[in-house]
């Protein structure tokens, strides 16, 4: 929860596009798209939208994605339960095979917010170890924290074979 309000700070953050403010959001119906550069990668994501009857469509777009940003409302307890089966179904996918896995606490501008950390400890997911993976404490509201995952996430992509992987994919489709 709160993917789009992150996505509108990746913009406003990442891209010269001012990205709309948390009051003009409203919720997704489909695919919110966001490109940005960082860091001399240039990062496109798919807002995928967390509502139950939107899931089904997510792993339409894993073959192709390099890695998994997952948002979860760290201030919402009653929604880790939630939570965890829907990202250990996500993190079982082989389409997913080796892509490194960002969780973002986010909305840590909250008093009651778990932290990155805690949040981990009460997920608990096993599947994780298979991938490369960071739980980053954040709040779309107000940034921060943003700039370390993304950080993190732009190096792990490079060290990871999954990019190498779709790179030469992507090459065989424009020779062919
Ligand atoms: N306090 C706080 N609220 C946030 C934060 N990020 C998002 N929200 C609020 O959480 C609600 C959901 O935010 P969205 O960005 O629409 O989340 P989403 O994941 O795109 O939601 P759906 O499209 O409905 O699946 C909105 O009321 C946001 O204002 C945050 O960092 N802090
Ligand atoms: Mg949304």
């Amino acid at each position: 929860m709160g993917l789009q309000t992150l996505l509108e700070k990746l913009k406003t953050l990442y891209s010269e596009i001012e990205g709309l403010p948390p009051d003009r959001i409203v919720p997704t119906v489909g695919l919110n798209i966001g490109r940005a550069e960082a860091y001399k990668s240039k990062l496109i994501f798919w807002d995928l939208g967390g509502q139950l009857g939107l899931r089904t469509i997510w792993e339409k777009y894993f073959e192709e994605a390099h890695a998994v940003i997952y948002v979860v409302d760290a201030a919402c307890q009653a929604r880790f339960g939630d939570a965890k089966s829907a990202l250990e179904k996500v993190l079982r996918h082989e389409d997913l095979y080796d892509a490194p896995f960002l969780v973002f606490a986010n909305k840590q501008d909250l008093p009651e917010a778990f932290s990155g950390d805690e949040l981990a400890n009460h997920l608990n997911l096993k599947e994780l170890h298979d991938h490369a993976h960071l739980f980053q404490s954040i709040s779309a509201y107000d940034g921060s924290g943003i700039r370390d995952g993304i950080s993190w996430l732009v190096e792990a992509m490079r060290k990871s074979k999954r990019t190498e992987m779709l790179r030469h994919r992507a090459d065989a489709v424009v020779v062919a």
